[in-house]
């Protein structure tokens, strides 16, 4: 069981890509944006190719393969084209992610205790050509208990519900939610992730849960740098997580 007080933090820059895809112009180039981030302490680049391809290209994952000092962890829908492109493309790290065309952005989790088998199939897959698979999940017992039972290795804990809670008590509750999350997911001997919908002003208290390896954070970061610039936004998000996981 990991207790560690380092945490790691994943930079998305899929919102990066947004701003390119808007005009369908060549800037701004999510891999600058990568390697800046890699520059200011990112300790890993997240980006989420949609079957809509609303932001993040094919190229962008294919550049990125090549050039990052760090790693990449590559979120993806289970389907069978991402399947396809992921067993060409062979990823270290992969997040699965439940996906569909009309959201805004994703909403909850994976359902894998609903569709063990499935998951399980594609984690075996991914598996197979050397990828250590993460799930992305609601902080829920039973997600989490199947998420061992499918063999993956790690889960990232949606943080959504907590971003959103809008009075101190359901702030309280979801944060909650997702500490005992963490320390279940420990119990059952899983790396244990979270992310979404962190920003500047919310992030200390999760950061602050014990045992988190990773956050992955990118619209509020990706959205700061427009004032200061990627670099600074990034070390910025790190000093505060940084510093809230050693006060702990
Ligand atoms: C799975 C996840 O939380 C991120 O990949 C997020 O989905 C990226 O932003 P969008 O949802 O806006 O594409
Ligand atoms: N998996 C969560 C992620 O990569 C970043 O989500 P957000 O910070 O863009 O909401």
């Amino acid at each position: 069981m990991t207790t560690s007080n380092r945490i790691l933090l994943g930079v998305n820059i899929d919102h990066v890509a947004t701003l390119r895809q808007a005009r369908g112009t060549r800037y701004p180039d999510p891999v600058k944006a990568a390697l800046d981030a890699e520059e200011a302490g990112a300790d890993g680049i997240t980006v989420h190719l949609r079957e809509d391809r609303r932001h993040i290209q094919e190229r962008d994952v294919l550049l990125l393969k090549d050039v990052l000092q760090t790693r990449m962890n590559f979120e993806m829908g289970v389907t069978e084209e991402m399947m396809a492109f992921a067993e060409r493309i062979r990823p270290a790290h992969i997040c699965l992610v439940p996906e569909t065309r009309q959201e805004l952005t994703t909403e909850g989790g994976l359902d894998v205790a609903g569709q063990e088998a499935r998951i399980k199939a594609a984690v075996d897959r991914l598996a197979k050509i050397g990828c250590e698979v993460s799930l992305f999940i609601d902080a829920d017992e039973r997600q989490i208990e199947a998420s061992k039972r499918v063999g993956a290795p790690a889960i990232e804990l949606h943080t959504g519900r907590y971003a959103d809670a809008e009075t101190p008590t359901s702030v309280a509750e979801e944060l909650k939610r997702v500490a005992d999350g963490v320390a279940f997911g420990l119990t059952q001997g899983l790396i244990v992730n979270a992310g979404h919908g962190l920003h500047y002003h919310n992030v200390e208290a999760v950061a602050a849960i014990k045992g988190i390896n990773e956050l992955n954070i990118g619209h509020a970061l990706v959205a700061h740098a427009l004032f200061v610039g990627f670099k600074s936004a990034v070390s910025e998000m790190k000093a505060l997580i940084l510093a809230a996981a050693t006060k702990a």
